[in-house]
């Protein structure tokens, strides 16, 4: 159960149960799909097992057989209790749509249920959502080995590093938000109090959290007009203390009685008056890095990403153990390589201007478009479910970056959205430009600029966009654009 954080005035006390939920029977119908039976329950939610309703509809994509249905109740709630519901919904709907990817559980629909009749689920936020096997915590008793921790780690901090990447702090990662797909894929689940990184390095969001995983910081994060800051550190927090569970068969690092107990010991650590004493199971590699994770002040975590942990892991897996130091080093030679590629790129195809900043005339350079008429390129969207509809859906549209050399996230995107099959015109191609993971786990830092969609010709002349090259699978003759001004 999740409840109200520390950070707020008069310290720990219960949010929502799950009490005020009524279970709904077999058979049910909550909007087009059906419940099979309950799944489990969370502070805000009740969750079950669905199924479609009826058949796919023709010319429509097959729905799947199975779904979880998410249900969060809003009548009878004080009316600051159902904006909280509400606005978590919102957030998982956002993710949903903004953040895709292969670890990350994918929203399927939503809907607000309209029940009359049946007054305790009249209102209801309905979120549908593929369906897991199970979560992390029903796998942390029975222990595990060191290859298969490695695999279920590695799961999370993709789904983190993604997560982060495109700037949300999850803010309630636990083993029972990990879930576990029917391959065994890992999916981080429960975006109620995702929270957006407004000013880059933190955002704020709503007191609330899980005692058990909170970092030491927010047990005293002062409560402002927007709320308590987050930062990606807390998930960073949150995944150290996972590490030694998986690895110490679910045993918490720290102990006590209660959770209030056990941030108890959580503040003694902090302070410097108690050590970390993980389970003697955890093998070396994972003791570190958890103590990493676990490092006491926001500000010392922070040099731990959940992409630098993600190659450390994956270094480890591959069967290599680089020291630290060698390591960043090797990054920093990549890094400078890079640059050095993305400058070649430059010079070799210096007659193409940037973004219409076009260089004097008689130097060679055009402005864009006007030198050789631009090929054109598809888009694809691997969501196999956006591939069949036409009706250019929000949940299925893609986003075009401002600037390739940026993450490819929330502030880097363009407004217009583009569909599968949609045809771009294209100009020019950029091979080392950020990396981009689309949904079926391809990664490439290829993007093509193109021109954004309009309906104005004169207006789309100057108007550029950039296509990650996992988004189409056209890959026409282009020359190499020059290097975006500002690219590392
Ligand atoms: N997509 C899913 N597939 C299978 N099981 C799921 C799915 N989503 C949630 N569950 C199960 O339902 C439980 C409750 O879901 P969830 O944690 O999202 O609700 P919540 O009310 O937001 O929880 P909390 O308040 O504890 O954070 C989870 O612990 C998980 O076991």
């Amino acid at each position: 159960m999740r409840v109200q954080g520390p950070g707020g005035p008069g310290g720990p006390g219960a949010s929502w149960d799950s009490g005020h939920t009524e279970l709904l029977p077999p058979g049910h119908r909550v909007g087009d799909w059906v419940v099979t039976e309950p799944i489990g329950a969370g502070g805000w939610a009740t969750v079950y097992a669905g199924r479609p309703a009826g058949t796919d509809r023709p010319g429509t994509a097959a729905r799947p057989r199975e779904v979880a249905l998410k249900i969060m109740p809003t009548a009878g709630l004080a009316p600051r209790q159902a904006r909280g519901i509400a606005e978590a919904a919102r957030r998982e709907v956002e993710i949903g749509v903004r953040a895709g990817h292969p670890r990350l559980i994918r929203l399927l629909d939503d809907t607000v249920l309209s029940a009359p009749e049946q007054p305790a689920l009249d209102g209801a936020i309905v979120l549908v959502m593929e369906r897991a096997r199970g979560s992390l915590r029903d796998l942390l008793g029975a222990g595990t080995t060191e290859t298969e921790g490695a695999r279920l780690i590695a799961g999370i901090c993709e789904g983190l590093a993604h997560l982060h990447r495109a700037g949300w702090v999850h803010a309630d990662l636990k083993p029972e938000n990990v879930l576990i797909g029917a391959d065994g894929s890992v999916k981080l689940s429960d975006f109620g109090l995702a929270t957006e990184l407004t000013t880059g390095t933190h955002g704020h969001g709503p007191p609330m959290g899980t005692l058990d995983y909170l970092p030491p910081e927010r047990w005293r994060a002062p409560l402002g007009e927007l709320g308590v800051e987050i930062r990606p550190s807390a998930d960073i927090w949150a995944l150290g203390l996972m590490i030694h569970e998986v690895f110490a068969s679910g045993a918490p690092l720290f102990s006590g009685a209660t959770p209030v107990a056990r941030g108890a010991a959580v503040q003694e650590y902090a302070a410097g008056r108690a050590p970390l004493r993980m389970a003697n199971g955890v093998p070396e590699f994972w003791r570190t890095l958890a103590a990493d994770c676990l490092a006491p002040t926001h500000a010392a975590r922070a040099a731990h990403t959940a992409e630098s942990l993600l190659e450390r892991i994956e270094a480890r897996r591959a069967g290599g153990s680089l020291p630290r130091v060698r390591r960043s080093r090797l990054r920093r030679t990549a890094r400078t390589a890079l640059r050095a590629l993305a400058a070649c790129g430059a010079v070799a195809c210096a007659i193409w201007s940037y973004a219409g900043h076009s260089a004097p005339e008689g130097a060679g350079a055009t402005r864009v478009g006007t030198a050789e008429p631009p090929l054109q390129l598809r888009v694809f969207n691997a969501e196999r479910a956006c591939q069949d509809r036409t009706d250019r859906d929000p949940r299925c549209s893609l986003g075009l970056a401002i600037d390739p050399m940026r993450p490819y996230m929330a502030g880097n995107v363009v407004p217009a959205r583009v569909w599968h099959a949609d045809v771009l015109d294209a100009d020019c191609q950029l091979l080392r430009g950020e990396v981009v993971i689309d949904e079926s786990d391809t990664r490439s830092t290829h993007w093509f600029r193109v021109r954004l969609p309009s309906a104005d010709p004169a207006a789309a002349a100057d108007a550029i966009a950039w296509l990650p090259a996992v988004r189409t699978k056209d890959r026409p003759p282009l020359p190499s654009c020059p290097a975006p001004p500002g690219s590392r």
